[in-house]
């Protein structure tokens, strides 16, 4: 996410969608209604459940790559590359991280998400920024809405800081999202550190190139729908970033669904682990031999759902472009060289749309 620009823009009236439901409308207003070609394609038509391929994304057991022995750690190297190569996702379990932060982190967000909404409309999203309450991503008055809540924050550096966006109920908040964020920063690294190794680079290539990593969260909270063949949770999109960690709540159903090899298929969640999955800035550093991959979020009829993704990113001031190892005339480069924080600048600034704003950093 980059600094707040306030942008002048007409976004039209954007209804709350926890709102929205609680008046159990029989048809479902027509700026969520996606057109046909958008929808959730496979459909159950007889009980309007939505189903997919559901497909088990590869699973990487964090310990053997930090102290496994040196069998493991190069089979684990191995299962990562194939994970980043031809999945673009990944869980990993023995993530280090404290299950009863996890449990903390979902039990706040769930705690906020369910404060009246006068209260959440304290720290609001204005039109055309990514932090606070609200819906992101939304730049016109005829663009179609997503069937979710956000509620987002900037964490790292400091100058993203809003901090009066951040919430004073319940009042654990801020304090287990800090702890929360230290932990799941700590992971960012430890990961991108192997993803290095995994694709023959030395281990601290990222590390030194990021300097101060940008990392923010946030939260989706997804309402059941009484028609959620007809609208979508979260657009189809590929992540700014250079890894995104995604955890789900627990008992989550599935609802995330990546795009492997023109399919849309389910991630079926496990519970403790995180989902991580490789950004735009990983698929450029690497010269596109890791790839950012599309990815949506579905609806169900009865269940609600949440989900707490945090973005971790190069700092805005670093150049972009494909690392030169990774580049030969078998694998010529395939992406320009640019500021990280004009790219950053032009993800916000337009609706989440597939992998096209990546379009940019191509040659
Ligand atoms: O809720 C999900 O599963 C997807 C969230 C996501 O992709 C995002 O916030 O970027
Ligand atoms: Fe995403």
């Amino acid at each position: 996410m980059a600094a707040s620009t306030v942008i002048p823009i007409n976004v039209g009236h954007i209804d709350d969608v926890q709102e929205l439901r609680k008046t159990k409308p029989t048809t479902i207003p027509e700026r969520f209604v996606r057109d046909v070609t958008e929808r959730p394609t496979t459909l159950d038509s007889t009980t309007t459940t939505l189903s997919s391929p559901h497909t088990d994304i590869p699973i990487i057991d964090l310990s053997k790559l930090v102290n496994g022995n040196p069998d493991d750690f190069q089979s684990e190297i191995l299962n990562l590359t194939t994970a980043c190569q031809e999945w673009g996702f990944f869980q990993v379990v023995n993530h280090g991280i404290d299950l009863s932060l996890l449990e903390s982190i979902e039990k706040v967000a769930k705690d906020f998400f369910m404060l009246p909404i006068e209260e959440k409309q304290k720290y609001p999203m204005a039109p055309g920024t990514i932090q606070g309450y609200g819906q992101a991503f939304i730049f016109s008055e005829n663009q179609k809405l997503d069937w979710c809540n956000m509620f987002a924050l900037g964490i790292e550096p400091d100058f993203i800081r809003r901090p009066e966006l951040w919430p004073s109920k319940p009042a654990d908040f801020n304090e287990t999202l800090e702890s929360y964020s230290r932990e799941v920063r700590k992971l960012c690294q430890k990961l991108l550190k192997y993803i290095a190794v995994s694709v023959g680079l030395k281990e601290d290539v990222f590390e030194e190139m990021f300097g101060v990593a940008v990392q923010a969260v946030r939260m989706n909270y997804y309402p059941p729908c009484s028609r959620p063949d007809l609208v979508m949770g979260l657009s189809p999109h590929s992540d700014g970033s250079a890894i995104t960690v995604l955890q789900q709540d627990k008992g989550s159903y599935v609802g995330l669904q990546i795009l492997n090899d023109n399919t849309w298929v389910s991630v079926q969640p496990i519970p403790n682990a995180l989902v991580i999955n490789i950004g735009d800035s990983i698929e450029v550093l690497t010269n596109g031999k890791y790839k950012s991959v599309e990815h949506r979020a579905v609806i169900h009829k009865e269940k609600d759902r949440l989900s707490i993704v945090t973005f971790y990113a190069p700092s805005y001031e670093i150049e972009m472009g494909p690392i030169p190892e990774l580049v030969d005339e078998n694998n010529p480069c395939k992406y320009k060289r640019y500021n990280h924080g004009e790219y950053s600048k032009h993800y916000v600034t337009n609706k989440l749309r597939g992998k096209k704003n990546l379009d940019f950093a191509k040659i």
